[in-house]
């Protein structure tokens, strides 16, 4: 699989940190730094996590050309020594993320990562592009998976997708979230996806007649031919013509897959291509609908009672229409100093924006008897939790909030990836992640799942936490009063 990514795809200030980490005799600096969001997409419950395999694959192949190094050399008056260390760099760091498909919730480090601050630097940009872009993805595909049941959802977006690694990869995060097939066969090459479709309006009217368009279609995929509808006038023209060509079909011992309806109202239209084809005998003939959908009217459309089958999602899911941004953000979390970590944070007078200090774990906490979560606990690396006892939970934001949990498992959520350098993960394949995704979302009780006004899953903060927070905030202020 094609996938190099050119060590410039970052921001300039990457490298320009990078070089002054150079002449300040810096750049082998040991920190740490998470990547995390602040806010959840689309008023959901919760985020997918997705983008780590094209993380890894950038990682592993991640170098200078002699073109970068040029390049570099031409826009900048860089040392020639520090283009050399440029042409040997290697991703030496060592990274933990959670498994893709992965519920995850604000503040919960995503990728917890551990290297040279010249590695750390250069990485920033790309992970987050990545890792933003796929989540939102697989989470926008979720809530359609959500409201659309067991019906079939193709993923018809790259023609309205920005640009093609977004129609790429957007396909991949929302196959990972529920999505059964891709109109996009680069992605069903590139990552065994089911790649499906129909046919366009062109077909159609490439033909002297619609009955004609149809039966050539049919006659090249007599098993496997969804007739587009609505070229002319769907119940007029296009059923009957279609009804024709499916009993036609059938008297050959065939079957026509489906219908196509593409335009107007799409649950009047359903029921009545449903009882025309049901009457015609042709029971076995799904209906397919498209046309600008998304969770909310999909989800309208199935309290109509529309009578479909197979949703085909294009736009709204792939340019994530109504939330285009994740809002990902890598903070630094801790410098490694005198040999140990040393937690370090970043203030804000918006308090959301204050990190939470030091190297963390994340824990799902599952009741043991209803097999649900209970809540999500962020430790310090070093903490250790006791199932044996009960833990305290309490909301970090209103830490009056607590609540204690007994007979409780506790699932660590990150994973090692890479330990100095070396990958240490066996990716898995597209269907086993697919799968973990369905098994993440049983964990939850539906209150968290739903799309509309979700309740708010709990995120607790360790005491260990909790206490370095309070003590560096109150040390940082204490600076600058000082310094006043
Ligand atoms: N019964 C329905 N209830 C709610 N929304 C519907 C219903 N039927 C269709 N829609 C949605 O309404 C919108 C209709 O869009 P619009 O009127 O622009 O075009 P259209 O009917 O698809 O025709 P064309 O594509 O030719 O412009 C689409 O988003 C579609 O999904
Ligand atoms: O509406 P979306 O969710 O993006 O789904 C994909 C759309 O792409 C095709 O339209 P086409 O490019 O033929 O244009 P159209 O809008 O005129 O149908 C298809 O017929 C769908 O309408
Ligand atoms: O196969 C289809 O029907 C299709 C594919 C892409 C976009 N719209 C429709």
């Amino acid at each position: 699989m094609d996938s190099f990514v050119s060590a410039l795809h970052t921001d300039k200030y990457q490298i320009t940190m990078m070089y002054a980490h150079y002449k300040n005799g810096t750049h082998q600096n040991r920190r740490a730094f998470d990547l995390y969001f602040r806010k959840l997409p689309f008023g959901n419950g919760y985020v997918v996590f997705a983008g780590l395999e094209r993380v890894v694959r950038y990682l592993e192949n991640l170098r200078f050309r002699e073109e970068d190094l040029l390049y570099l050399q031409q826009e900048n008056a860089f040392e020639p020594e520090f283009l050399d260390l440029l042409r040997s760099f290697r991703f030496t760091g060592t990274l933990y993320a959670m498994p893709e498909g992965t519920l995850a919730f604000p503040g919960e480090p995503l990728i917890r990562i551990e290297g040279n601050i010249l590695e750390l630097q250069l990485i920033e940009t790309a992970l987050l592009n990545f890792v933003g872009y796929q989540s939102l993805i697989a989470t926008k595909a979720a809530r359609v998976r959500h409201v659309a049941g067991n019906d079939t959802l193709l993923e018809f977006g790259t023609r309205r997708a920005q640009e093609m690694d977004a129609a790429i990869w957007g396909t991949r995060a929302a196959y990972l979230a529920g999505f059964d097939a891709t109109s996009n066969t680069l992605a069903g090459q590139r990552f065994g996806i089911p790649s499906r479709g129909t046919h366009a309006h062109a077909w159609v009217q490439d033909f002297a007649s619609e009955l004609e368009a149809f039966r050539a279609y049919a006659a090249a995929f007599p098993d496997a031919t969804t007739l587009l509808v609505d070229t002319y006038d769907t119940l007029k023209s296009g059923l009957p013509h279609a009804i024709k060509v499916g009993l036609e079909l059938k008297r050959q011992g065939h079957t026509l897959a489906g219908i196509r309806l593409d335009s107007g109202d799409l649950a009047y239209l359903s029921k009545q291509a449903r009882m025309m084809l049901d009457k015609a005998g042709l029971t076995d003939t799904k209906i397919t609908a498209s046309s600008d959908l998304d969770e909310f009217t999909i989800l309208n459309l199935k309290a109509q009672g529309a009578k479909i089958d197979a949703w085909g999602v294009g736009t709204k899911l792939i340019t994530a229409f109504d939330q285009p941004a994740l809002g990902a953000v890598y903070k630094m979390v801790a410098r490694f100093e005198d040999e140990e970590w040393v937690p370090t944070i970043k203030i804000s007078s918006n308090p959301a924006k204050i990190t939470t200090p030091g190297r963390k774990s994340v824990y799902r906490i599952i009741d043991r008897k209803s097999g649900k979560a209970r809540g999500d606990l962020i430790t310090a690396v070093e903490e250790k939790i006791d199932e044996g006892k009960p833990l305290q939970l309490f909301d970090p934001e209103h830490p009056y909030r607590r609540k204690k949990v007994k007979n409780f498992q506790a699932i660590p959520l990150l994973q090692p990836i890479f330990q100095e350098g070396r990958i240490v993960y066996a990716l898995p394949s597209l269907r086993e992640i697919r799968e973990y995704h369905q098994k993440q979302l049983a964990l939850f009780w539906e209150e968290y799942l739903r799309i509309l006004n979700p309740e708010v899953y709990p995120v607790s903060l360790s005491h260990q936490l909790w206490d370095t927070k309070q003590r560096l905030l109150a040390r940082i202020y204490d600076y600058i009063k000082a310094e006043e």
